[in-house]
């Protein structure tokens, strides 16, 4: 197929570009450079300097994969309208391109932001949708207008709700100016580029306090947009959550991070993080039932060995 990839110069996008290049699809990347690399988009695909906010012509296209966004959540919280205009409103123009060029299917990049608060462990896509940030309000109300566009226009619709990403898929690897993800930064430690970590609230209520995650490992969230690209029907708006169904808690990130780096990775509890809920862990059943996803790298050891391997 011909795919155009929104931010295929970032961290998921560009494993899930070298993924597509390798399955034999014919890639554009197309990113403005804001958070990702030029390096980083994938030997094979053609790369087109520019946002998705004004995409052109899109005729020829058979689907776009859109990762490119804003989603650092204080940043969101801080500046609620850059949100709105750059995640809904850039995605509004992205998807009317589509329209005019007659492009019929769009698999989404949501996330677990867009369920806030949880009512139940683990989450599934039934339950409710309460966003605590403009990040995640702006990822739902993009979620909101595909299932519309599915049923007005037609499209054909997957937003995939990733929960906690990590790990790397060769050379590709996270590396953000600002980096706010745990894993990434308590790995910086143990590289000598951080003295210690601080761990955002330690009186939360899980078994040891921090706050409880499901980390899924890039490459499987990668594999699963092969999978929801095949997946696209016409008219039709899918929602699936990508995890693995088990939460670590922050203490237990640092503690494997230790383990797999031998570094003694100095570590402290710090005030709360805004916004942060205690425990955010996916029910990934139905892509599993309905798409037959498996993941390949259910451990957290084998994430962060990945990771570490990639920035060592
Ligand atoms: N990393 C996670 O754990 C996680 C979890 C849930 C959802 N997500 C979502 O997945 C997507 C990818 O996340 P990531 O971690 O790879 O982020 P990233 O910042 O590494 O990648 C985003 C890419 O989009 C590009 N971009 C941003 N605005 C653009 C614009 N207007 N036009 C063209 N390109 C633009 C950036 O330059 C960057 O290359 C995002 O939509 C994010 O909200 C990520
Ligand atoms: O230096 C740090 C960085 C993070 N944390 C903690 O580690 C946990 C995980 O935080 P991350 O920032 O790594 O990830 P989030 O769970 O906040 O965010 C992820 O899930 C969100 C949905 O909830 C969004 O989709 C977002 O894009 C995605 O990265 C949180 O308790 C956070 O407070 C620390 O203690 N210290």
């Amino acid at each position: 197929m011909k795919l155009l990839v929104t931010g295929g110069a970032g961290y998921i996008g560009s494993v899930t570009a070298a993924q597509l290049v390798e399955a034999g699809h014919e890639v554009t990347v197309l990113d403005d450079l804001s958070t990702g690399h030029a390096d980083a988009v994938p030997d094979g695909a053609r790369f087109v300097e520019g946002s998705f906010m004004e995409p052109g012509d899109l005729s020829g296209f058979n689907a776009v994969l859109h990762f490119a966004a804003r989603s650092l959540v204080g940043e969101s919280v801080e500046k609620p309208a850059l949100y709105w205009s750059h995640n809904l409103g850039g995605t509004l123009r992205l998807l009317e391109a589509m329209r005019k060029g007659g492009v019929g299917h769009i698999v989404f990049s949501s996330t677990a932001a867009t369920y806030g608060e949880p009512e139940n462990t683990p989450i599934k896509e039934t339950d409710p949708t309460r966003p605590t940030n403009p990040y995640g309000a702006s990822k739902l109300a993009v979620d909101t207008t595909l299932t519309a566009f599915a049923a007005m226009y037609g499209i054909g619709a997957v937003s995939l709700r990733y929960f906690n990403v990590a790990g790397a898929y060769g050379r590709y690897r996270e590396r953000h100016v600002i980096e706010t993800h745990l894993i990434p930064n308590v790995l910086k430690v143990a590289l000598g580029e951080r003295e210690s970590i601080s761990l955002f609230g330690g009186d939360y209520p899980t078994p040891d306090g921090t706050c409880v995650r499901d980390y899924v490992h890039v490459s499987d969230v990668a594999n699963a947009h092969l999978l929801a690209l095949a997946a696209c029907e016409r008219g039709v708006h899918k929602i699936f959550n990508l995890g693995n169904g088990a939460g670590f808690s922050n203490q237990q990130v640092v503690d494997v991070c230790r383990e797999v780096t031998g570094h003694p990775i100095p570590s402290s509890i710090a005030p709360r993080r805004a916004g942060d809920p205690a425990v955010l862990v996916a029910s990934s059943e139905l892509i599993q039932k309905e798409l037959g996803w498996q993941p390949e790298h259910s451990g957290l050891t084998s994430i962060i060995e990945d990771a570490w391997r990639a920035v060592r």
